[in-house]
């Protein structure tokens, strides 16, 4: 059943059901956009400035068709991972080896049969270690047997992220190289492969909005095999389901980019719940690639004609710091909250505790 170049694996589970509300994503070509299609690069642009969602289209693209096989590797070893014994796993916990990189589970409130807390799970690996910027952080042994496809992964999201990014800018009217210099794979930043592990969870009201979200960084490459991931609607405010589609990624912008750009570019609301039925009743992975400015970027408007002419806005007197300081402020829930598009972040009553013990964000 592959409808691509590459074999795919959502085959393999329940369909996405047909009978559900989905989220309006336009699909973006990357092939379209390597070889400068100036329709689909304002398709892209226009995505990035209405939804901050859209579906990158991978096949036909030797590159994007790279990131598919390594989504589905990278897929089967996130299932042996997430299977390992859970002390096995600690020993990468993030209070063990680094405030933002490693593992990290999240009780819920839901038990398994014999009576154990289901918990939801993420581990978080950095691009630094593959890319040999930085002394590797110590790392699980399924990490270690596949690094190069680890390495490979990194090396190709960053590739598609870079020539997204060389888009922007020009829509943006910023000189050549504007993103990219901020953006630099050499350079120490909070880029990371993530891992994802959602148990089998009933509904709860409490849980999907103690999820709500918006990514901190740069753009993000996000790989599902199950419906779950919702967006908000920008004009209805409904919760729309995103329906995973083989050989595509989903893209969507985080707020550094809405920061950088005083609100030209969107980040958008979202979350993930349990998927709807029939895919209901099955753990739920995801396979993200998190892109962020170099930890020493410090984030504030970007200067350009465009940009300029962006009204003054509460984000602007935020206090000014680095990538690095607000990565991790977002990650402890120091700045926690959903950055909206007008103002700044939304500091919300109820969800101070709430939203970390999800574990289903950053
Ligand atoms: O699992 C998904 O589909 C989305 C995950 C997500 O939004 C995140 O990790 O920030
Ligand atoms: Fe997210």
């Amino acid at each position: 059943m592959a409808s691509v170049g590459v074999a795919t694996s959502h085959h393999l589970y329940p369909p996405f059901p047909t009978d559900i509300t989905t989220a309006p994503l336009v699909a973006v070509s990357l092939s379209k956009l390597e070889s400068g299609d100036q329709a689909e690069s304002q398709a892209f642009y226009d995505a990035s400035k209405n939804l901050g969602f859209f579906y990158l289209k991978l096949e036909g693209s030797s590159l994007g068709e790279s990131v598919v096989q390594g989504a589905e590797q990278l897929h089967q070893v996130q299932l042996e991972f997430f299977k390992r014994p859970q002390s096995e796993k600690e020993e990468y916990a993030r209070e063990k080896i680094d405030p933002f990189f490693g593992y990290r589970k999240a009780e819920l409130k839901f038990k398994d049969e014999d009576g154990t807390p289901k918990k939801n799970e993420t581990y978080n690996m950095r691009k630094d270690d593959f890319m040999g910027n930085a002394d590797p952080l110590p790392c699980h042994p399924l990490a270690t047997k596949n690094w190069d496809v680890l390495k490979q992964y990194v090396v190709d999201c960053r590739a598609a992220i870079d020539l997204m990014l060389s888009h922007l800018e020009k829509h943006l009217q910023l000189p050549k190289g504007t993103l990219a210099q901020l953006h630099r794979i050499t350079a120490l930043s909070g880029d990371h492969v993530r891992f994802n592990q959602a148990a089998i969870q009933p509904w709860s009201d409490d849980n999907a909005r103690a999820a709500e979200h918006t990514d901190f960084g740069t753009l993000t490459i996000l790989m599902n095999w199950l419906g779950g991931l919702q967006i908000k609607h920008p004009e209805t405010q409904a919760w729309v389901y995103v329906k995973p589609m083989p050989g595509f990624a989903i893209v969507n912008l985080g707020d550094a980019l809405v920061k950088l750009t005083a609100g030209i570019l969107r980040s958008n609301i979202h979350r993930v719940v349990p998927p709807a039925p029939p895919q209901d009743g099955l753990t739920r992975n995801s396979l993200v690639y998190f892109s962020r400015p170099e930890d020493a970027v410090v984030l504030r408007r970007m200067k350009g004609d465009l940009i300029d002419q962006q009204p003054l806005s509460q984000k602007d007197e935020e206090p000014e710091m680095t990538a690095q300081e607000w990565t991790l402020r977002r990650s402890v829930g120091d700045l926690k909250g959903v950055y909206t598009h007008k103002g700044g972040l939304e500091l919300r009553q109820g969800q101070m505790v709430d939203v970390k013990q999800t574990g289903l964000i950053a």
